[in-house]
């Protein structure tokens, strides 16, 4: 109660969001520099939308708001702490904290920085951009291969110490060759992109999701079950099927084909990587648009 109370009249900015990434409480301070708008239901997406639509709360420097949403949701809650800084729309610079507990409740606590000098800020602020640079694919804004791999050397960490469990899934796009001789380079890039934005929009906020090569994705379901990541699957390669990614050519629609495997504590990145990529072979020579386990299915 006396926290809640310290929140209400404190500076510095609080929220709370829950495991869906909802926002499920924010001091004032918070309210007053995103622009928080008063609707029974928002989630941080959402949020940071509507902030770019308006002008107000985070400042978005980018002609392209899409490709900037996946690359910070490439970053956001995938580590139970991370702290970095991020400047406001009114000309505030602040220390923001994300705190996430194992259920996915996420706590954000950030301080106004503005008053620190100028110069030491200018550094880092060119450090933090190259960092996320050299984390982020350029076509799509997902991680790149360097940083997805990263992450997945963190989920085996987490599988061995606390047991968590992560399914990994190898996503190839099916007969991409012949996307790119029908509509040329910018027609399979349009593809790529499409495919990034389809995905993105099913994975949850601890989902990992990066570019490995040309057509082909890894992705990272950690804390899921077999029958989850079956589930989560299918519904990527439904939507994808059944979509029409080209707006000059409205017929055309495209499939992918997917290996997946659950991690297990003996894998290492390269083996886990090297087991589903041989899955994937099998799901295309299966002929395509479906998913083939590593090896065996695991027990149900
Ligand atoms: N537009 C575009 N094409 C790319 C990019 N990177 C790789 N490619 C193309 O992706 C194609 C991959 O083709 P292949 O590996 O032969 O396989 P595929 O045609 O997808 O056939 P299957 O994987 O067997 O279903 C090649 O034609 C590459 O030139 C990219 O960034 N943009």
């Amino acid at each position: 109660m006396q926290m809640m109370s310290l929140h209400e009249t404190s500076p510095v900015l609080v929220s709370l969001f829950d495991e869906k990434d909802n926002l499920r409480y924010a001091n004032p301070a918070f309210r007053q520099a995103y622009a928080v708008p008063n609707v029974p239901q928002l989630s941080w997406t959402d949020l940071v939308r509507s902030n770019f639509k308006e002008g107000v709360g985070t400042q978005i420097q980018t002609l392209d708001f899409e490709t900037w949403l996946a690359s910070a949701s490439s970053r956001r809650g995938k580590q139970p702490f991370r702290a970095f800084e991020t400047d406001l729309t009114d000309g505030r610079w602040v220390w923001m904290t994300e705190t996430v507990q194992a259920n996915g409740w996420l706590l954000c606590i950030a301080s106004d920085i503005s008053e620190l000098k100028t110069r030491s800020r200018l550094l880092r602020q060119a450090r933090d951009i190259a960092q996320r640079a050299a984390q982020t694919d350029v076509l799509t804004g997902i991680s790149n291969r360097g940083h997805i791999m990263e992450l997945l050397d963190q989920r085996l960490d987490e599988l061995r110490n606390d047991g968590r469990s992560c399914g990994v899934v190898l996503i190839d796009l099916d007969h991409f060759k012949q996307v790119n001789d029908t509509y040329g380079h910018q027609g399979g890039d349009t593809v790529l992109r499409h495919f990034a934005r389809t995905v993105q929009k099913v994975l949850r906020r601890e989902d990992g999701f990066g570019r490995v090569g040309g057509e082909e994705f890894l992705l990272l379901f950690p804390g899921v079950e077999v029958q989850t990541l079956e589930h989560a699957i299918k519904r990527i390669l439904d939507k994808v099927r059944t979509s029409k990614p080209l707006p000059e050519a409205p017929k055309f629609g495209y499939t992918c084909s997917a290996g997946m495997r659950m991690l297990h504590p003996q894998d290492d990145a390269r083996s886990a990587y090297g087991l589903v990529d041989k899955a994937l072979y099998a799901a295309k020579a299966a002929g395509r648009d479906g998913f083939v386990w590593a090896n065996q299915a695991p027990e149900h």
